[in-house]
């Protein structure tokens, strides 16, 4: 059995506004290069989508492709460049990946074809019109989806193909696997897994990587 990760890395970082965002360093080291060695231990093969007109980075040990006009296009373009019988689906913009999520992603992905590391919402949530609190919204079993997101290659492809046919756009490849029609479990995920999406962030995430990077055993 053949296992690949295929990372998305082709974003534009607007939100961030310091240009495409997998380049941006986190106390010395792109998020790429930290999303790309935390992968390394549990598949044969790392696969990474680049924007155009990015040379690819020397210190990541992947191979890369070009990504699409969405983090979907970006996705399917990586499927397409696979051959791997299961894959994992990991944003370069989540630098920190604890060893036991992986595992356990893949572990679901091989047993359920389609697994995503999750964590239950906690805080308070509503619905709101611009900034007026209209109502709130039970809790109760929403879960807040992160990646990895594990899948049997041929099981998410099928997802994309008819995606693309129909025009449906997801924000995620779980979302796509269940618009299909799938089943997918869930995995314990980590609040280290935080997605680097605003300046708030990369302030966090700064923090967060000079500590893991000082320890021996990071996330033991
Ligand atoms: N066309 C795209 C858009 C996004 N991504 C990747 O999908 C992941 C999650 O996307 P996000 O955090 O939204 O990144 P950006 O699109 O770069 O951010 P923004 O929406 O602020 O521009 C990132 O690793 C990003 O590089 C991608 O591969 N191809
Ligand atoms: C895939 C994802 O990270 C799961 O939470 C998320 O949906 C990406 O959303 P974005 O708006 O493309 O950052």
């Amino acid at each position: 059995m053949k296992v690949a990760a295929l990372v998305p890395a082709a974003g534009s970082g607007q939100r961030l506004g310091l240009g495409p965002k997998a380049m941006v360093e986190v106390a010395g080291r792109s998020l790429l290069a930290r999303s790309v060695a935390a992968l390394h231990p549990h598949v044969d093969e790392v696969v990474v989508a680049l924007p155009s007109g990015l040379t690819p980075p020397a210190d990541v040990p992947a191979r890369f492709i070009l990504g699409g006009d969405t983090r979907q296009r970006s996705v399917l373009a990586l499927l397409q460049a696979s051959d791997a019988d299961v894959v994992l689906i990991h944003d370069a913009a989540r630098p920190f990946l604890p060893p036991t999520v992986a595992r356990a992603v893949r572990a679901a992905a091989v047993q359920h074809g389609a697994a995503t590391a999750a964590l239950p919402v906690a805080d308070t949530l509503v619905r709101a019109t611009a900034d007026r609190w209209e109502e709130r919204v039970e809790r109760q079993g929403l879960w807040a989806v992160q990646t990895p997101q594990g899948f049997v290659r041929e099981v998410l492809l099928g997802a994309h193909l008819d995606a693309e046919r129909a025009g449906h756009l997801a924000t995620d490849d779980a979302g796509l696997v269940r618009w299909a029609g799938g089943e997918v479990a869930l995995v314990p995920g980590d609040a280290r897994l935080f997605k680097v999406t605003t300046p708030g962030d990369l302030r966090l995430a700064d923090a967060l990587a000079r500590q893991l990077d000082d320890m021996e055993e990071p996330y033991a």
